[in-house]
């Protein structure tokens, strides 16, 4: 039976992947490797491997049994069993949902989940070679090069040669778009499972809406995704660069904005006016920037993604999305600034969405809650106290940083007007940025 490995038990994966899988019919099977969540695979055990994803439409709730994923284990209980698993000659496909936080964690052997990986490549190259196909569908811009750069780099510091010659002979890295809001379960989704006839403990809640745009340069056998809607085209990377702006960007807008305004949920956040005006702003600052593939309609794909965050039944938090900015936002405004940059011109609603990060993370006391989980949050914290000018503060942050590198570092029009924006978030308050944007 063909098997693939999943590297990142999580809920997107559960949503996401899976669901294509089992769509997709054939016999492939999954085995799902949680990194330490240990509850999740117990209780995956005690359901016999079967858990329900509930597909959220407003009111509306179709629940949907998922069994493809048959075994599951934890890497911190198991590292051996994982490398015995990618090593076993009926795997022919990896793939990963390791946040982004994952790819920076390049430890080799057993001390993170991409060097339980290149362990298990490495036994596949001294046990015959066979192809494989590793899959990263975490929201990185070019994802499989990223993945296929970490994994070279630890061939090379291993000094492991066989791998290195494997990777490039054998191993393919196709870069895909994943897109379906899945967000954390919660009781209420406990409930509604239930309230569909299915006691699980670890139900996926996710929207209707699934996108996965896959470059077909697989090295072995792969499910007929595409038979369960996956779109195979070259075309991935400008797939890739529309939602990791239009999708993901206003996403980091509705949560830090959000956050601001005091609202716990994504859908909230987009119903209030003076957080919808921002997302508005970024989208028409995103537009001209994008790619133009085919079958992609800019108007169109924005009035639906404006039905997306507005379905407010999901749940998705603000502190989830807008957790590890230092990681992500990256990807979500540097291009477009320097696309702006370029043309002497300056994205001041792209502005605001990095003034609205500072303040969160800066000046956490405007945040009831606190700031949401950041890698950076003690550092950045620190960087608020020392400059209590926000001018200063932003020129800290972007122009000695390394929060969004070189480009911004020297954009100095880009530091202050965020300067500007986030004295006015300060001093006014979000309603007073927001109308700040129009001249
Ligand atoms: N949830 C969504 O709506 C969504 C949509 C598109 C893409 N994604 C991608 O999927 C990723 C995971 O989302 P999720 O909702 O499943 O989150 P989740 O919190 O449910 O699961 C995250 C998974 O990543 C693993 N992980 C976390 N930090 C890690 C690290 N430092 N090293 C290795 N593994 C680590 C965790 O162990 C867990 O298995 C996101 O970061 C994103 O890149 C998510
Ligand atoms: O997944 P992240 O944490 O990189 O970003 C948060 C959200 O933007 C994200 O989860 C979206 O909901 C998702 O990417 C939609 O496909």
């Amino acid at each position: 039976m063909p098997r693939i490995v999943h590297l990142g038990l999580g809920n997107f994966h559960r949503g996401h992947q899976a669901v294509y899988t089992q769509l997709a019919g054939g016999d492939w099977r999954i085995t799902g490797i949680a990194r330490s969540n240990r509850a999740l695979v117990e209780t995956l055990r005690r359901q016999e491997m079967r858990y329900t994803v509930l597909t959220i439409n407003g009111d509306h709730v179709d629940a949907q049994r998922v069994d493809v994923v048959d075994r599951a284990m934890v890497a911190a209980d198991d590292p051996a069993g994982v490398v015995d698993a990618i090593a076993s000659p009926e795997v022919a496909v990896v793939t990963l949902t390791i946040t982004e936080a994952g790819y920076q964690d390049d430890r080799p052997g057993d001390r993170s989940l991409l060097g339980l990986l290149a362990a298990g490549l490495s036994r596949r190259a001294g046990a015959g070679g066979l192809p494989i196909s590793v899959v990263s569908c975490d929201n990185l811009t070019d994802n499989g090069q990223v993945l296929s750069g970490v994994m070279r780099r630890i061939a090379a510091r291993t000094e492991d040669s066989a791998l290195a010659g494997y990777l490039d002979a054998r191993v393919a890295f196709p870069a895909t778009m994943v897109d379906r809001i899945v967000p954390a379960t919660t009781d209420r989704h406990r409930e509604l499972a239930r309230r569909a006839g299915y006691a699980d403990q670890v139900p996926v809640p996710a929207e209707p809406f699934r996108q996965w745009v896959l470059d077909d340069s697989f090295a072995a056998d792969r499910p007929s995704w595409h038979e369960a809607g996956a779109l195979v085209t070259p075309a991935v990377h400008d797939w890739e660069t529309i939602k990791v702006r239009l999708v993901n960007g206003s996403n980091s807008m509705l949560a830090y904005l959000g956050l601001l305004r005091g609202h716990a949920l994504i859908a909230a956040a987009f119903a209030d006016p003076v957080v919808r005006a921002a997302v508005d702003a970024l989208g028409d600052e995103y537009q001209p920037t994008l790619p133009a593939p085919d079958g992609f309609d800019a108007p169109a794909y924005r009035a639906a993604l404006a039905g997306r965050f507005g379905n407010a039944a999901l749940g998705h938090r603000t502190e989830q999305v807008g957790a590890d900015g230092s990681l992500k936002l990256r990807q979500r405004v540097v291009d477009t600034a320097s696309w702006y940059a370029r043309r002497s011109a300056l994205p001041s609603a792209l502005c605001l969405l990095t003034a609205a990060y500072l303040r969160c993370l800066c000046q956490p006391e405007a945040l009831a809650g606190g700031p949401p989980g950041d890698p950076r949050a003690a550092a950045l914290a620190e960087r608020g106290r020392r400059h209590p000018d926000e001018h200063e503060l932003v020129r800290a942050v972007l122009g000695e940083d390394e929060l969004f590198g070189a480009v911004l570092a020297a954009d100095t029009a880009f530091q202050e007007r965020t300067g500007d924006l986030l004295r006015v978030l300060a001093r006014s308050g979000p309603a007073a940025a927001v109308r700040a944007l129009t001249p």
